[in-house]
């Protein structure tokens, strides 16, 4: 049997974390900061499989064995839940399938626990790869994977991601798996906008360097909810109104130039990043640290704001071509002060095998 290799990337959310588990639209878009995952071969040991994660520490090491076909983890000396996810979307995708003694790789672009959706590019890349061992995976003619059975994937990814966070939306193995630009509604089905039309606009992702739990994060929201639901229902609702002002915007502007109208669309997402910033600091997700970066920004006229679960993590600046000068001048003064920040893109490229 060859190496299998896949990858899939990870997110920023532009708009409607949060407001996304209870029902209401959020935005989200693959950046091209990658997982990958490895499937080898494993010659030495009979009946057993392991899987390595390079970004942890190597003491992290899992070893599952295989008895009558029913997975057991046997060490588990590592407090990442990767493992249990791992078990539960391998047996769903082999099945009753004769299974070959196989090592697993996976290593991660993405900060971990950070906004970025590591976990799901890690549910998205381990099902991709999983698809292909388990000979399931349907391939088009240009070499890419289909539509059905990246669903499939999307599916299994889920299964992972609800066990990282039971209330999980779907949004970030939905993204991770099919890239682009994502509008998201649990309750509907997933629309798809072509990167193309914000092809100039740069990101600039600011790590804290607080690490955070999703899981933890949707219980401080959904606690607030608990207490106060009227109240918290409308934040969701403005959140949900901003990420609808957004579709709009992107779809608005036919009459003007190219350059002119991509320059018009960030703009205003920068506008409704700004309020959606606020709504989620309203919600408790916020962080110090992230409120002394949103002023570094503010002083240079960008703006900022949480990706993903929030209480410290990742935040990002959206940035036009004309804008690049200033985000320099803030990476510089982040750095002056100990705080990580880094220029990517957005990537439409979602789940691949390589
Ligand atoms: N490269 C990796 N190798 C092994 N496990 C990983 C890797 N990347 C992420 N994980 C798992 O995912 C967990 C982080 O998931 P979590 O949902 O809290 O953060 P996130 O996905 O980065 O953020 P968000 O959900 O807000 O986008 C880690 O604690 C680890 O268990
Ligand atoms: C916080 C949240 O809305 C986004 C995490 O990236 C959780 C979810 O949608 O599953």
């Amino acid at each position: 049997m060859q190496i299998i290799e896949s990858s899939a990337p990870g997110k920023i959310i532009l708009f409607g974390e949060h407001s996304v588990v209870y029902g209401k639209t959020a935005i989200a878009v693959s950046i091209n900061l990658r997982t990958h995952v490895k499937i080898i071969p494993y010659e030495n040991e009979t009946e057993k499989q392991k899987i390595k994660f390079k970004d942890l520490k190597s003491s992290q090491k899992v070893i599952f064995e295989i008895i009558q076909n029913n997975i057991q983890l046997k060490k588990w000396n590592c407090d990442s839940k990767t493992p249990q996810v791992f078990a539960v979307i391998f047996k769903e995708i082999m099945k009753e399938k004769i299974l070959k003694p196989i090592l697993i790789e996976i290593e991660s672009e993405l900060p971990i626990g950070s906004g970025l959706g590591s976990s799901a590019s890690v549910c998205v890349s381990l099902s991709a790869a999983l698809m292909k061992f388990s000979g399931k995976i349907e391939i088009d003619q240009n070499g890419k994977i289909t539509k059905q059975s990246l669903q499939e994937i999307n599916k299994f990814a889920h299964l992972g991601e609800k066990i990282y966070h039971a209330n999980s939306s779907g949004i970030d193995n939905t993204v991770s798996t099919f890239g682009s630009i994502l509008v998201f509604n649990k309750n509907q089905d997933p629309k798809f906008y072509n990167i193309s039309k914000l092809r100039s606009m740069g990101i600039l992702i600011i790590d804290t360097g607080i690490k955070r739990n999703t899981a933890k994060m949707v219980k401080i929201v959904s606690d607030l909810y608990s207490k106060f639901p009227k109240v918290v229902d409308k934040i969701f609702e403005s959140m949900n109104q901003i990420s609808l002002e957004s579709i709009e915007n992107l779809e608005n502007f036919e009459n003007l130039e190219e350059e002119q109208k991509e320059e018009k669309i960030i703009e205003n997402l920068q506008q409704l990043t700004e309020l959606s910033h606020c709504l989620l600091n309203s919600l408790g997700v916020g962080h110090p640290k992230i409120t002394e970066i949103t002023q570094i920004c503010n002083e240079f006229g960008i703006k900022c704001k949480i990706t993903g679960a929030g209480g410290g993590g990742c935040c990002f600046c959206l940035f036009s071509k004309n804008q690049r000068e200033k985000i320099e001048k803030i990476m510089l003064k982040l750095n002056q002060i100990k705080i990580k920040s880094f220029i990517t893109s957005l990537d439409k490229e979602g789940a691949i095998l390589i």
